[in-house]
């Protein structure tokens, strides 16, 4: 089970997250509350383990305003957040030759219904198509907010759509997960991996060694059954 602890805002919960276990610690450079600039990630990475993936969430479209963050605050990878045009995941892979990872967020829209599980479809065709991407993030979209909000999507609505999706592409399930309930979320969905932001905090921004420490323990250990 793959653990990704996001939106992470100083060294202190950076390295609280990875000690306690996080294969992957990510920085939002989206608006938002919880919005870093690559000049402050670039104070933080140095300090990580090696083996730790620093992950960037980005809304941009732009390839070189990308890339040019991913230097500066040294990632390893990308999380696409703002849309799923395969030709920003090509241009990435170009300008790095492969050696960057690259994750791209598909947003379950909660207020939209039977409407949701359609557009979650056929955007998984298309990225399955593209031959872009390995690794797809499905987090929930609540009216105009894509992050961070702390809601969970409708899993036994999403089971059917996700599971009938591409076995190449590696899902990581986020959106409103917390210590209590990413055990229900793994054994609903059996993704490849997880991803949290707001419920391991204590206060927006700032995580919780706890919350932490009980998500990481919880989500390994249902991985376990539901393999
Ligand atoms: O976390 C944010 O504040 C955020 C804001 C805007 C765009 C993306 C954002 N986070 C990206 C992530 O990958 C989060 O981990 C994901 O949205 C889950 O958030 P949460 O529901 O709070 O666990």
């Amino acid at each position: 089970m793959w653990i990704k602890i996001c939106a992470n805002t100083n060294l202190d919960d950076a390295q609280m997250a990875t000690e306690l276990g996080a294969d992957a610690v990510g920085f939002v450079f989206a608006p938002s509350r919880r919005r870093v600039t690559a000049k402050e990630v670039a104070q933080i990475t140095p300090h990580l383990s090696e083996s730790v993936e620093r992950i960037g969430v980005f809304d941009s479209r732009y390839a070189e305003e990308i890339a040019a963050a991913v230097r500066e605050a040294g990632l390893s990878a990308v999380q696409l957040h703002g849309g799923e045009e395969p030709v920003l995941a090509r241009r990435l892979n170009e300008m790095f030759e492969g050696k960057i990872g690259i994750i791209q967020t598909v947003h379950w829209a909660v207020d939209e219904g039977e409407e949701s599980a359609k557009a979650v479809r056929q955007r998984l065709k298309a990225i399955e198509a593209s031959h872009a991407i390995e690794r797809i993030l499905i987090d929930s979209k609540v009216g105009q907010a894509t992050g961070g909000t702390g809601v969970s999507f409708d899993w036994a609505a999403a089971r059917d759509v996700l599971s009938n999706g591409d076995r190449r592409l590696k899902m990581i399930v986020a959106g409103g997960l917390h210590s209590q309930n990413v055990a229900e979320a793994i054994l609903e969905l059996n993704p490849w991996g997880v991803d949290v932001a707001s419920g391991v905090e204590k206060a927006p921004g700032r995580k919780d060694r706890d919350k932490l420490a009980g998500f990481i323990r919880n989500a390994r250990a249902a991985k376990s059954i539901a393999q």
